[in-house]
């Protein structure tokens, strides 16, 4: 196989060299900007409400181009995210936040560069002292270690609640069905619908389907969970219950974290450190703090402006 092909229009990324044995560092190092510690030293050792003890893993984007037709919509992006730290991504509509969730997903390929999932790249393997695309098989071990929810649930609408939680941990992960109802009962309990095991989707307001939702991608028990704008589709009485459930998840549990949200105060709750995304780059980072309070950049500045007034 060749090596990675750089798209046409992007300068082509220096090789990039698979380490010894194509094994990377384990855990990716924080950057000197990354905290170790929240400021509230929220991250516990114990197991968080999925069950897993241990911090999920870093994730580093390397020199990633995403392209949808002729337009690049993510140019040589570079970011990276210590284990079990919490990042949200801002910025105006367009600006690429949730192709950079689908693409950690693997639901879009790269074009060009490497993602990194803890000590293996997500988005590549190991082949003869280079990295070449990841097939089919690499993807969906890679997949496993991480969940995501949606804007618009995307709960399975023939299954009953029980089995939305239930189908993939059995399917995928090769739980016993009587594990997988056991982890389910306690999730629902967690999110607070235990009596609606027996619902269907449409019979669930739809903070209820969040809700469930979230516990289905904590029933996998992944060690990052990507949340996409998961409040913007819900009715306003009904965000504050899933935000609230979600700050309860970030304070428990050890799993990394990334979330786009046009919710600033959500943002600063759960955020260790936030991403200004503008055009497919940062433009501005920093803790929540900085970011709300005394952003450094007139684009940041424009866009808090922007959303404050609607
Ligand atoms: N499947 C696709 N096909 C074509 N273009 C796409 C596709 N997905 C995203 N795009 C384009 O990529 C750009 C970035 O989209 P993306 O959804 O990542 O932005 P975003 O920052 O999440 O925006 P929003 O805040 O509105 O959700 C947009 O111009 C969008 O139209």
């Amino acid at each position: 196989m060749p090596p990675i092909d750089p798209p046409a229009d992007i300068d082509p990324p220096a090789d990039i060299d698979p380490p010894a044995d194509a094994d990377p560092p384990a855990d990716i190092a924080p950057s000197a900007s990354v905290p170790d510690e929240s400021p509230q030293g929220r991250r516990r050792p114990a197991p968080g409400p999925a069950g897993r003890a241990g911090r999920g893993p870093g994730i580093r984007f390397e020199k990633v181009v995403k392209r949808f037709g002729g337009t690049v919509v993510l140019r040589e992006l570079d970011f990276q995210v210590a284990p079990g730290e919490r990042v949200t991504l801002i910025g105006p509509s367009g600006s690429g936040k949730t192709t950079i969730l689908r693409l950690l997903m693997t639901l879009e390929r790269v074009d060009g560069g490497v993602i990194w999932v803890g000590d293996r790249p997500l988005s590549h393997m190991p082949r003869g002292g280079r990295l070449v695309p990841a097939g089919e098989r690499h993807l969906h071990e890679m997949r496993k270690q991480i969940g995501m929810v949606f804007q618009q649930f995307n709960l399975f609408p023939n299954m009953n609640v029980l089995r939305n939680l239930t189908e993939a941990p059995v399917r995928v992960l090769g739980l016993s069905k009587d594990e997988a109802v056991e982890r389910a009962r306690r999730l629902l309990d967690m999110v607070g619908l235990a009596d609606k095991i027996d619902a269907h989707p449409a019979q669930l307001s739809g903070g209820q389907q969040q809700r469930v939702a979230i516990a289905r991608a904590l029933a996998m028990e992944p060690r990052v969970l990507l949340l996409d704008e998961v409040t913007s589709a819900l009715d306003p009485e009904l965000v504050v219950g899933v935000q609230d459930l979600l700050r309860d998840i970030a304070r428990d549990s050890d799993m990394t974290m990334l979330c786009v949200t046009h919710e600033m105060n959500f943002a600063r709750d759960i955020s260790d450190r936030v991403l200004m995304f503008d055009r497919g780059r940062i433009v501005e980072e920093g803790p929540p703090e900085q970011i709300f309070e005394a952003p450094a950049e007139q684009r940041t500045r424009d866009f808090l402006q922007a959303v404050l007034a609607s």
